[in-house]
């Protein structure tokens, strides 16, 4: 009974994230499909609006950073069952996110224009081939996992849950975090950006620079060497321009 309420909360989460993740994307590129967006929704002063999206940014980056950390989830799993942790996580990040899309106030100050149209179709394919590499990357390594739905598979299954494999697949060859890089590039390849485009752009990258340095403290504890050399031999956002000697 628990297993089936467990693959259902588990699907809940997952399709809660995936329309979560597609809003995002008319979030950050203004569609004009979706409600609110980035530089639309209710006029703010400038003073509030600042304090508000800067809290939210805040808000997002510290849930993603303490849940994701192995201490948290230690003491989170004598709450949570294991099998439903990572659901959870996922479903947090996702209302946060929601949260984020509902409060934002808009701050539409012109930063800068790109009015040529190839320069701003090359910023379109840009922002574009961002959310192609972060979509991606969640995939090689391994989208499932990464949003809880194959450890409630795998209880459903009786079976043990996979063990942490160091991966280096395609992307994960040339940088460190694409799946990071590909946020960046959706962040900041734009044709219009306004003063609130840009501080969620700001705010993003700083959190991501920020999770990276705890994430790397993670993988170097659980692979070691493995991700010591990795570390030394592959950029991190970008691929390196040459390979140390040795
Ligand atoms: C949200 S993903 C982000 C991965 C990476 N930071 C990126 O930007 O592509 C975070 C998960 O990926 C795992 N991870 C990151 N790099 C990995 C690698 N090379 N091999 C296996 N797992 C990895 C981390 O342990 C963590 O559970």
């Amino acid at each position: 009974m628990a297993r089936g309420l467990y693959l259902l909360f588990g699907v809940v989460a997952y399709l809660v994230f995936f329309s979560t993740f597609l809003y995002l994307i008319a979030f950050v590129g203004n569609f004009p499909a979706v409600p609110r967006t980035v530089d639309r929704g209710p006029a703010s002063e400038l003073a509030p609006a600042l304090v508000v999206n800067a809290l939210l940014i805040m808000l997002f980056g510290l849930q993603h950073s303490i849940m994701a950390r192995q201490g948290f989830k230690r003491a989170w799993t004598r709450i949570v069952p294991k099998p439903i942790e990572r659901s959870t996580y996922v479903l947090v990040a996702s209302l946060v996110l929601i949260l984020l899309f509902a409060l934002w106030r808009p701050i539409t100050t012109n930063v800068w224009t790109v009015d040529n149209p190839v320069g701003a179709a090359v910023l379109w394919g840009l922002f574009g081939l961002g959310w192609l590499i972060v979509l991606l990357s969640t995939f090689l390594i391994s989208h499932f996992e990464l949003f809880g739905l194959k450890q409630v598979w795998l209880h459903l299954r009786d079976a043990a849950p996979a063990e942490p494999r160091f991966r280096q697949p395609f992307f994960y060859k040339m940088v460190r975090h694409p799946l990071y890089s590909g946020f960046f590039i959706a962040f900041w390849a734009t044709p219009v950006m306004s003063a609130g485009h840009l501080l969620l752009a700001v705010g993003m990258s700083i959190y991501m620079l920020i999770a990276i340095q705890y994430e790397e403290r993670d993988l170097v504890r659980l692979f070691g060497e493995d991700y010591e050399r990795y570390r030394r031999d592959v950029g991190m956002l970008a691929p390196a321009l040459k390979r140390r000697a040795g």
